[in-house]
């Protein structure tokens, strides 16, 4: 299941336009912003979707009968891109559990690239849902790695996936490996080039939240 969070217009394509604007990209600082907005609103829609109970709340003045979440979620993030989205959904979810996994495409001379995957750290995921956070879904590979390897620590009772901008390709790859993860995302596109980058897609997420890096 794929929720394209920007279908209807809202607040969410504003700030998809604006990661995507050259101009705009400039601005560092709003690029990180935009990305931890959409990781708010990502929360703010899945938690429509979470397990809750009810709760006899005391207030100075009597007793409220809330509906109140069950358990947090465990929040996951693909370093280094997925920090800003990972911020926003910590910001709702703020008293979530918290895993970072190092996935990065390792680059070959002749263009191509495999997804290295060096660095996790985790809690225990059994019977957990789990919020997995990267603002690029272009192949599909650093995800479908990410979601492997979480599986090592845990049958997670569900998962999300939330990202900015995923490429219809990647999505379908995701869903043949793993049909029952749903995935939010802030706009979709059809298009990725040879090198593996989503079009018209924003370019490189990592960059342009942090600034360029050397290529190991
Ligand atoms: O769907 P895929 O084809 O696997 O590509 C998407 C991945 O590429 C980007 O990370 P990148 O390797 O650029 O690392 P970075 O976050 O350090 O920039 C992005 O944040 C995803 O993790
Ligand atoms: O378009 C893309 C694809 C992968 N990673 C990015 O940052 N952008
Ligand atoms: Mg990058």
């Amino acid at each position: 299941m794929v929720i394209n969070l920007s279908e209807q217009h809202s607040l969410v394509s504003n700030w998809v336009a604006e990661l995507r604007d050259t101009e705009i990209q400039t601005d560092r600082m709003r690029f990180r912003r935009n990305l931890e907005r959409i990781g708010e609103i990502a929360a703010y829609e899945i938690s429509k979707l979470l397990p809750w109970e009810e709760k006899e709340i005391t207030t100075p003045l009597g007793s409220a009968p809330s509906k109140v979440l069950k358990e947090q979620p465990v929040l996951a993030t693909i370093l280094r891109a997925g920090l800003p989205l990972h911020q926003g959904l910590l910001n709702y979810f703020d008293r979530a559990d918290n895993a970072f996994i190092s996935a990065y495409r390792k680059h070959h001379r002749d263009g191509s690239f495999e997804i290295s995957l060096d660095y996790i750290s985790c809690p225990s995921l059994e019977n957990r849902v789990v919020i997995i956070a990267d603002p690029m879904l272009a192949t599909g590979s650093s995800l479908v790695k990410t979601v492997q390897y979480l599986r090592d620590e845990g049958q997670p009772a569900e998962m999300h996936i939330v990202c900015a901008i995923a490429c219809t390709v990647g999505v379908e790859f995701v869903h043949r490996i793993e049909p029952k993860v749903k995935i939010w995302c802030g706009a979709i596109d059809d298009e990725l080039t040879a090198k593996g980058y989503i079009v018209p897609g924003l370019g490189d997420a990592g960059d342009l939240a942090y600034g360029t890096k050397v290529q190991m």
